[in-house]
C-alpha cells in the first residue's frame, strides 16, 4: 500500500517513490528560488512603486499621524515610565511575533533579520560592536509590544517633522493629510528650527530608532557611531537622499558616514540564507556581555 498521495497536475501519484520524488522536485524548486532570491539585484530593494497595498496604507497612515503634536506627546510618554526589565538576548525573543508592516523585502522574522545583519557585519570583518550594533539595532520595535497605536508609530523610515516634509520621502504626497503640512510655520523650510542647528537638535518621526537610541544611550558602552547608526538607520530620506544638509552641523558628518556603512549590512542582507538562532546563540551572548548589562530597562 502507498503511504503517500500527491496530486500532481492531474495525476495521482499512487507510489510511494514518485511521490518522494515529487516533494524532492518541489524542495529543488525552492532552493531554486531562494537562491534566485540570493543573486536579488540591489536595485530591487526599496522598490515603494511596485509595493503592495499593505505598504502603501501603512505609509499613508504614518504620514498623515506623525504631526508634531504627537511626537512630543510621544516623548513625554517615554520618559514618564519603565516598560520592562529584561536582557538583550530576551528582547530579541520578545520581538519575534512582529512582522513589519511597512517592509517590502523581508517577511522573515525579526530574530532572523537581527541575525543576518549581524552576520553579514562579522563576515566582512567588522570590529564586535559594529557586529552587535547589527544585532540589536531593530530592537526599539519591541515599542510595538508596550502599547504603540499602531506600527505607524515604531516602524518605517523617519524624517524630520516641525519643517517642510521633505520631497525625498517615500509617498512624498501621502502627506497632504497632515495637518502639520498646513501651520504656518511647520511648513516653512527650516520651521521650528534654526540653520544646521544638528540633528541632535531636531524631532525625528517617533518610532524604534529614537526609542532604542534613548535606552540604550545610557545602559550599554556602545561607541558613538553605534549609537548614531541605531538612531539614524531609518532616515533614508537623510542617509540615502541628501535631505536636510540645511539643518546638519559638523559632527552630523561623521554620523552620516557611520550611518551609510552600516545600511547595506541592514538592508542586502535580507536576502541572505537563514540563521539558526540556536547555534549563533553562544557567540552572540558573548558580545552582548561585553557591551550591555545583563538586564536592561526598557
Ligand atoms: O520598513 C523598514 C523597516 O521598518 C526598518 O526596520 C526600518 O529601519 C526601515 O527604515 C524601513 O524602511
Ligand atoms: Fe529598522
Ligand atoms: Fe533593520
Amino acid at each position: 500500500m502507498p503511504i503517500a498521495v500527491v496530486y500532481n497536475a492531474g495525476r495521482v501519484l499512487d507510489e510511494t517513490s514518485d511521490a518522494i520524488d515529487y516533494v524532492n522536485v518541489l524542495k529543488g524548486k525552492w532552493n531554486e528560488e531562494s537562491r534566485f532570491d540570493q543573486e536579488k539585484d540591489k536595485t530591487q530593494f526599496r522598490d515603494y512603486d511596485a509595493a503592495c497595498d499593505r505598504v502603501k496604507n501603512f505609509y499613508k497612515e504614518q504620514h498623515e499621524k506623525q504631526t508634531v503634536e504627537f511626537n512630543i506627546k510621544a516623548r513625554v510618554e517615554f520618559n514618564s515610565k519603565k516598560r520592562a526589565r529584561m536582557g538583550v538576548w530576551e528582547a530579541m525573543e520578545m520581538l519575534n511575533t512582529l512582522v513589519d508592516e511597512s517592509d517590502p523585502d523581508t517577511n522573515l522574522s525579526q530574530i532572523e533579520h537581527l541575525l543576518q545583519t549581524a552576520e553579514a557585519i562579522r563576515r566582512d570583518g567588522k570590529p564586535e560592536w559594529m557586529q552587535v550594533t547589527g544585532l540589536v539595532h531593530d530592537l526599539g520595535k519591541l515599542l510595538s509590544m508596550f502599547g504603540s497605536q499602531g506600527q505607524w508609530d515604531v516602524v518605517g523610515d523617519t524624517f524630520v517633522v516641525g519643517c517642510k516634509f521633505s520631497e525625498k520621502i517615500i509617498y512624498p504626497h501621502t502627506f497632504e493629510g497632515n495637518p502639520d503640512s498646513q501651520d504656518v510655520v511647520y511648513s516653512t523650510r527650516y520651521g521650528i528650527y534654526e540653520p544646521h542647528c544638528g540633528l541632535d537638535n531636531v524631532m525625528l518621526s517617533w518610532g524604534h530608532d529614537e526609542y532604542l537610541y534613548h535606552v540604550l544611550k545610557d545602559q550599554s558602552t556602545l561607541p558613538e557611531e553605534a549609537l548614531a547608526m541605531i538612531r539614524y538607520h531609518s532616515f533614508y530620506p537623510w542617509h540615502r537622499e541628501g535631505a536636510y544638509t540645511h539643518l546638519m552641523n559638523e559632527k552630523d558628518q561623521k554620523s552620516l558616514e557611520a550611518v551609510q556603512a552600516f545600511n547595506p549590512y541592514d538592508l542586502y542582507s535580507k536576502s541572505d540564507g537563514s540563521c539558526d538562532p540556536v547555534k549563533l546563540r553562544p557567540y552572540y551572548e558573548g558580545l552582548i556581555a561585553k557591551f550591555f548589562p545583563t538586564v536592561l530597562d526598557w
